[in-house]
């Protein structure tokens, strides 16, 4: 593996899902694999489970590292080509990321999208120029249409529970900002991908006008009823995204679609899951996050694991 930016970039599924849960039970089987290897961490937009998370996976891994937040430390960038350099920003992604590219052995990009312009965005112009001119590997630690080491740490928290065919139901949640649909498309993208191999059976819940775009939902069932698609479900990823239709709006919802304890009544005893960070009490109602059918401490801890099983693979080829 070169790059890690999608479930596309993972030759065998159920090999990678089984290398991030033998980490989990023995973390320094590789410890000296990326020994003299350097890994840098560049950050456009906050994170806490990403950071330190890859950063560990990485020092488990015998690497050293380095993280780099651009938003907070770095020259403005500029990206576009052609433009004479005469405003705010001071320094293009061309030498930006050439220079990283020179400094490190792999290298991790987060860069949220600007949500103004779709074509812009679902184009990842801003992974793929930085791609080409750190010419070294590139994990994505989220990127503008997807979120691929939560995705991957999402399928090992559902694969490890042993259940056979679990009903996963992705379930749209309030939220006052609006949010990138990085997060939704990725886990969407990765489960369709585990349905086509049996491994789960997938629904996505949202109010109309919400619907994702279409090229991460390939074989998903997509219902605008939450009740109804909870029903029998094993796990329920509750996340707030913006609207894909009317790119980056908040569009007014008639029903309430915060779950609470009461809307598990008709699932399996339905394990619930969210990324994080999690707005308590308007994404998600405290009760199920400090009851007993929240795993999203559980599901953040196998970062560590699915972020190593990663980077193992591009260790194993530089
Ligand atoms: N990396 C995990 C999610 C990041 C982002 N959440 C946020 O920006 C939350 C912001 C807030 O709640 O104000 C998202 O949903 O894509
Ligand atoms: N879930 C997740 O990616 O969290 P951070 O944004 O804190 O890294």
């Amino acid at each position: 593996m070169k790059i890690f930016s999608s479930v596309n970039d993972v030759k065998d599924l159920k090999k990678l899902l089984k290398e991030a849960i033998d980490f989990k039970s023995n973390p320094y089987t590789h410890s000296e694999l990326g020994k003299y290897k350097t890994i840098g961490l560049v950050f456009l937009n906050p994170s806490l489970r990403t950071r330190i998370s890859t950063q560990r996976a990485a020092i488990n891994l015998g690497m050293d590292v380095i993280v780099m937040n651009m938003d907070k430390d770095g020259w403005a960038l500029e990206t576009r080509d052609g433009v004479v350099m005469n405003g705010t920003t001071v320094e293009h992604i061309r030498e930006a990321a050439a220079v990283m590219g020179t400094y490190c052995d792999i290298l991790g990009l987060r860069s949220f999208p600007k949500l103004k312009d779709k074509e812009e965005d679902y184009s990842e112009e801003f992974f793929n120029k930085f791609v080409e001119y750190a010419k070294i590997p590139v994990v994505s630690l989220e990127s503008a249409t997807r979120h691929p080491l939560q995705s991957l740490a999402d399928l090992v928290t559902i694969t490890e529970s042993n259940l056979v065919k679990p009903k996963v139901v992705l379930s749209w949640a309030p939220h006052v900002k609006p949010l990138p649909q990085a997060v939704p498309n990725s886990f969407s993208e990765w489960m369709c991908a585990a349905q086509e191999l049996g491994m789960v059976d997938f629904t996505i819940a949202c109010p109309p006008g919400y619907e994702l775009c279409n090229d991460f939902t390939n074989g998903a069932t997509i219902v605008h009823d939450r009740d109804e698609a909870i029903k029998n479900a094993d796990f329920i990823y509750v996340k707030n995204w913006s609207s894909f239709e009317k790119y980056g709006e908040i569009l007014p919802v008639e029903k309430d679609w915060m779950l609470k304890t009461k809307d598990l009544e008709n699932t399996n005893n339905a394990k619930v899951m969210h990324c994080l960070p999690v707005r308590r009490d308007l994404e998600l109602s405290s009760e199920i996050l400090d009851g007993p059918n929240s795993i999203v401490i559980q599901q953040a801890g196998n970062r560590l694991f699915s972020a190593q099983a990663v980077l193992k693979n591009i260790l194993e080829n530089i």
